[in-house]
Formats: structure tokens, sequence, C-alpha cells
């Protein structure tokens, strides 16, 4: 590392809080860099860590300094800095897992923690926050307001923000919303049909997630098409431990799966995703019938039943496990239970297919599949591809969906391409909401 690096404030460190993982990166700013225009990019990687079945115990921690960051080591063996899905005990939850990743990033690197200028929390829920914001008592105090809206997810933000600020008191905290990139959806779509002053009363209306990762996905394969990112009209699937689709209009949000909260849409690892409202006071026998006396229901309790569709629901209801590639695996063998959870992922994700592609008038650039299932799963990609012919996107190419490993970049086409002006592509996008949180921050000239 060269002196002047040593003395500077350089270094963004992203953490992103997923409902059961915690994914960290860690990017050098080169704003300092001279002269900065010859990199591609505002930030340079440097490393990257992941935590992961924290909610569902011994977790798993990997962490892998890349060959060519720039840092003093304290040991040149790189078996004790680089490590792969080592089982941790003492990791409970997303406050321990950061605990552990500082000590592991401060002795086994010797990177200096008084480098990191700032720090990007990934906040699932922001509400009416449609810009980064650096944290105050205010901001802390709105996005814990917004903890029943995304009870997965804020709480544990909001841990790793805590830890921050007593242990990395010199790093700047700042949240990055998954909600901001849906604000462009309009009224008539994000409005619920029910009571329109309670509505405004409470903020009932759909926010939408991932954002993070649309707007990385959305960059990315603008650049891959060379076009204009405003341009271009996508149904991207994000399929991870929590699962969305969305429709993008001319580079915005126009409508996405998940709502209110990050239960609605998709089913995901341990949520339903939609059902029928009604389902919750037929889960139970002990809730009254509407029919009979309603003033009979006992033991009704709509937070136990909030509980129930986002933590005890999913893969992990229907199969036992939250391991999609278990999942499609023991489907292909014939297992029937594992095929009907493949096949009901397949079903509710044409739901949103179909009726994105019509919104979109049927003009759409790309369909593209990302999140830990849309870019590992290539059963899922071929599933969903095979039937996509008949709404006239290209063919998927067998030999391209099994290869996705072997391309490099973050964009791969799966398709057969007819060279048709009219053809609709699929690609699979590699998201990172840590290097979109980074990179906005490297962007932003008020943060520095
Ligand atoms: N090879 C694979 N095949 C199918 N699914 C996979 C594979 N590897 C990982 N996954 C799925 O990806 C999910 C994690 O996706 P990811 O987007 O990383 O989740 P999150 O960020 O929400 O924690 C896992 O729960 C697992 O089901
Ligand atoms: C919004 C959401 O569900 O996020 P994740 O998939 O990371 O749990
Ligand atoms: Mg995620």
């Amino acid at each position: 590392m060269s002196e002047s690096n040593a003395s500077r404030n350089d270094l963004v460190l992203s953490v992103n809080a997923g409902s059961s993982s915690l994914k960290i990166s860690l990017y050098q700013a080169l704003k300092y860099e001279i002269p900065s225009s010859n990199h591609e990019e505002p930030v340079k990687l440097l490393l990257t860590s992941s935590i992961s079945n924290i909610s569902a115990p011994p977790a798993k921690f990997s962490f892998k300094l890349l060959s060519d960051a720039d840092t003093t080591t304290t040991s040149n063996n790189d078996n004790n800095k680089n490590v792969k899905d080592q089982l941790i005990d003492s990791i409970k939850d997303h406050a321990s897992a950061f605990a552990h990743f500082v000590h592991h990033l401060v002795n086994a690197t010797g990177i200096n923690q008084n480098r990191i200028a700032h720090i990007c929390h990934r906040v699932v829920h922001g509400g009416d926050y449609h810009e980064p914001i650096v944290i105050s008592d205010e901001t802390y105090h709105h996005i814990e307001n917004l903890s029943d809206l995304a009870p997965l997810h804020n709480g544990a933000a909001l841990a790793v923000i805590k830890s921050c600020i007593s242990d990395l008191p010199n790093a700047n905290s700042i949240a990055f919303f998954d909600t901001a990139f849906h604000r462009s959806i309009p009224s008539h779509i994000a409005s619920y049909a029910i009571d329109q002053t309670i509505a405004k009363k409470r903020g009932l209306k759909k926010y939408g997630f991932h954002g993070l990762s649309y707007a990385f996905i959305l960059r990315s394969v603008a650049k891959f098409f060379q076009r204009p990112a405003d341009s271009l009209n996508l149904i991207v699937l994000h399929l991870g431990s929590g699962a969305s689709a969305c429709a993008i209009r001319d580079g915005k949000s126009l409508d996405t799966s998940m709502g209110l909260t990050p239960l609605n849409g998709l089913p995901g690892a341990t949520r339903s995703g939609a059902i029928d409202p009604s389902l919750i006071f037929h889960y139970t026998n002990k809730a009254g019938r509407i029919t009979h006396d309603p003033n009979m229901a006992i033991n009704l309790h709509v937070t136990q039943a909030e509980q129930i569709l986002n933590s005890k629901s999913g893969w992990k209801s229907l199969t036992g496990t939250t391991d999609f590639a278990v999942i499609s695996q023991r489907a292909l063998e014939g297992s029937e239970m594992y095929r009907t959870a493949f096949d009901l992922f397949v079903d509710r994700i044409l739901n949103y297919i179909g009726s994105y592609h019509l919104k979109l008038d049927a003009q759409v650039d790309a369909l593209v599949f990302s999140g830990g299932i849309g870019e590992k799963s290539r059963e899922l990609r071929k599933a969903v591809g095979q039937k996509l012919k008949c709404i006239g996107y290209n063919n998927l190419d067998d030999e391209k969906n099994t290869r996705v490993d072997d391309v490099e970049g973050s964009v791969v086409e799966i398709d057969v391409r007819t060279n048709n002006e009219s053809e609709k592509r699929i690609l699979v996008c590699r998201t990172d909401e840590q290097f979109e949180m980074a990179r906005q921050c490297a962007l932003e000239d008020k943060f520095w």
C-alpha cells in the first residue's frame, strides 16, 4: 500500500442485511486517483464476505480478499485470510455476524479500519425516503418505525448500523433503500382497493423491494446492449431467499410483485408470497367463522399469522429445506413433494411474466434472471424459458443455459440469437447490491 493511501479515508464498506444472510464487500473509492478518467467504475473491489444461514444456525462464514487488493497484510498465508464456508457457532444474529466479519478483517488482513470513510447499509424499507441518507437520530428512528413493514429486514439492518456506530465511529453510516427504485410506480398500480382515507393515513400502498438489485441489473443490461438505460423495457426476476419480479418501462419501475411489505408476490425461502388474505382466518380451527358468530374467535393473533407467513412458510414449509438447489435436484429425481414446490414456483413466476408482458405492450427487450436461484438454477431457467416462446421470446439455448458459470461478466445471454430486430432476449445477470451502493456513494459528492 502506498503511503498516501495509508493515510486516506478512501474505503467504502457495503453491508447487505438479507433475511437470513449478511453480504459484505469492501471497496476503494477511486476519487483521489489521478487521472480518475482511467477507471470505468468509481470504486475498486478489495474483498467480499458472506455469512449465510444466520436464522438456521450454525452460520456459514466466507471471506475472499482479491489478489490485487492493495493492502498491508499481517500474514503471507492466504489460507488465514481467505475462508470458505466455515461453520461459526458464535454467530446468532446479524450483529454477531458483523462483529465476526470486523474481527476477521482487522486480524487476518491488517486493513486499517480507520481507512473506512463510509459504510453503506442496504435498508429494505425506506417508506417515502427516496434518496440515500446519512444515519442520524432522526433517520434511525424513521427506519425503526418502518420495521413492522419489513420484519425480516429493517431490524437486522439497524442492528448492524448500531454496531457500526459504536465499533467503527470514524465511518459515516449511510442508508440505501430497496424501495427507492420503485418510486416511479404509477398511483393506480401502487394503490390497494381499500378505504383511501385509511390507506393515506397509514401509508398502505405498494412500495416494492429489491430496488438496489434492479438498479444494478438495469445499468448492467444497458451496458450489455450498449443502449441508454432509459430506452429499455425489461421483465426482471430477482429470485433469492426473497423473490420478486419487476416490470421496467423506459428504464423505470412500472410494477413489481412485492407490496406494502416483502411478503407479497412470489414465494421465498420461508415466505408464502401472495395468498388469499382470508386464508389467515381459516389457518386454524380456533378462529371464528364469519357466517357463525364472529365473536366466537379465540386465540386469533394476526401478528402470529404474519410471523407464520413470513418465517414458517415458503420452501421451508413445503419441503423442509430452504435450499432451492436441493429442491430442483430432488424434483428431477422424481420426488413428488419437491416437484410440487418447483412447479408451484414456475407457475407463480409465469403469472408475473404474463401480466408484465401485457403491461409493457409486448415491447420487451429482455427477460432477466437474477438472485441466487435465478443465477444458479439452470433447471428453473429452463422450465420458465420453455413457456416463453409463444409470446415471442427467443428459444432458450440449452448449452448457453448450462454454461452460465463459465462466462465472465455481469450479464450472460442464454437464448438462441435470431438477429430479428424485434427479438426478445433471455439474460442472466449476476446482481450485486453491495456494488450498487458503493458506486452510488462514490458518485455522490455530498458524501465526500
Ligand atoms: N446451485 C443452486 N441452484 C439453485 N438454487 C440455488 C443454488 N445456489 C443457491 N441457490 C439458492 O439461492 C438462495 C440464496 O439467494 P440469494 O440471492 O443469495 O439470497 P439472499 O440474498 O436473499 O439471502 C438460496 O436460498 C438457495 O435456495
Ligand atoms: C426484500 C427481500 O426479500 O430481500 P432478501 O431477498 O435479501 O431477503
Ligand atoms: Mg438478497
